[in-house]
C-alpha cells in the first residue's frame, strides 16, 4: 500500500507480463517454453506435500490433505501448480499478471475438469484474503516491487496458514547454469532472466520478516547428470521455502 495515496502499490512489470504472456500457448507442453517449470514441479511438489503434512497435520498417504482448505497461487502461469493442488483437495485461487496465461489455464483447467478460480491483475487489488495457503513459484524476481508484492502475499495468508515461495538465488552458479547456459542451450526462452533481480535467502528472509511473516528453512533446487532437478542442501542454484505469520 503506498501510505501517501492509499492504493495498492503497483508490482506488475508490463515487460515481464508481455514476455510471459507470448508463452502461454504451449505453456503445457512438457517439451516446450516451459519445459523448465514442467522439470520443476515433481521436486517442488515433493518439498510442498511434506510442508502441508508438516504444518496441516495431515497423513503423507492421504489423497486428499488439501481438503476444505483454500490456496492461493500468485503469478500462476497458465496453472501448473494450481491443478495439483486442486487434485489434493483445495479450492484454488489463480493470478497472474499476463491475460494470456490465465486464458491458457482456464481452458486447460476446464479441460481437466478442475474448477480452479483463475483471476488476471494485480494481486494487492483484487482483495483477496484468508487463504490456508498461498504459494508463488519464480515469481518475486519478476515483480517490479519485491516488498511490495510480499505484503500482498501476506495479506491474502490467513493467520494461521501456509506460504511457500521459490525463487533462484543470485550467485556466479546461477548466472553461468540459469541465465547464460540455459539460455544460449534454449533450456529457457531468451529474455526470461535477469540475473541482478534474483533474489539471495537472506534477502528473501528480510523481504518475509518485512511482511509480517517468518521464514523457514530453505532447501535447495540442484540439478545433478544423475539425478537431473532434486531438493538438496545447496541453495546456490534455486530454493524453495516455507513462511508462516509471526
Ligand atoms: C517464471 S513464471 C512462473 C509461473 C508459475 N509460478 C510456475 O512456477 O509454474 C512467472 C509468472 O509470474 C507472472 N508475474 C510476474 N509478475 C507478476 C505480478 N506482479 N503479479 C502476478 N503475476 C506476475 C508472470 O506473468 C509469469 O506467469
Amino acid at each position: 500500500m503506498d501510505n501517501a495515496t492509499g492504493r495498492a502499490t503497483e508490482t506488475i512489470d508490463p515487460r515481464e507480463a508481455a514476455h510471459f504472456g507470448a508463452l502461454a500457448a504451449d505453456w503445457w507442453d512438457p517439451d516446450g517454453s516451459s519445459a523448465m517449470l514442467h522439470k520443476l514441479n515433481p521436486v517442488r511438489l515433493a518439498f510442498i506435500r511434506a510442508a502441508i503434512d508438516s504444518h496441516f497435520g495431515s497423513d503423507s498417504r492421504a489423497l486428499r490433505p488439501l481438503s476444505g482448505k483454500r490456496a492461493l497461487d500468485a503469478g500462476c502461469g497458465a496453472g501448473l501448480l494450481c491443478e495439483p493442488l486442486a487434485r489434493l483437495g483445495a479450492q484454488v485461487t489463480g493470478v497472474d499478471a499476463a491475460p494470456e496465461n490465465i486464458a491458457a489455464a482456464k481452458g486447460h483447467a476446464d479441460a481437466m475438469g478442475l474448477p480452479i478460480d483463475y483471476r488476471q491483475g494485480e494481486l494487492g487489488m483484487l482483495g483477496l484474503s484468508g487463504f490456508d495457503l498461498v504459494c508463488s513459484l519464480e515469481v518475486i524476481e519478476h515483480v517490479t516491487d519485491k516488498a511490495a508484492f510480499m505484503r500482498n502475499l501476506s495479506d491474502a495468508l490467513a493467520f494461521d496458514g501456509l506460504m511457500i515461495l521459490s525463487c533462484p538465488n543470485r550467485t556466479p552458479a546461477s548466472r553461468l547454469l540459469l541465465v547464460e547456459a540455459a539460455e544460449r542451450l534454449g533450456k529457457v526462452p531468451r529474455g526470461t532472466h535477469d540475473w541482478s533481480q534474483f533474489v539471495t535467502p537472506e534477502e528473501l528472509a528480510e523481504l518475509v520478516a518485512g511482511a509480517g511473516l517468518v521464514p523457514g528453512a530453505p532447501k535447495g533446487i540442484s540439478w545433478s547428470p544423475t539425478q537431473g532437478l532434486h531438493l538438496s542442501d545447496d541453495l546456490s542454484l534455486n530454493y524453495i521455502v516455507t513462511a508462516r505469520k509471526a
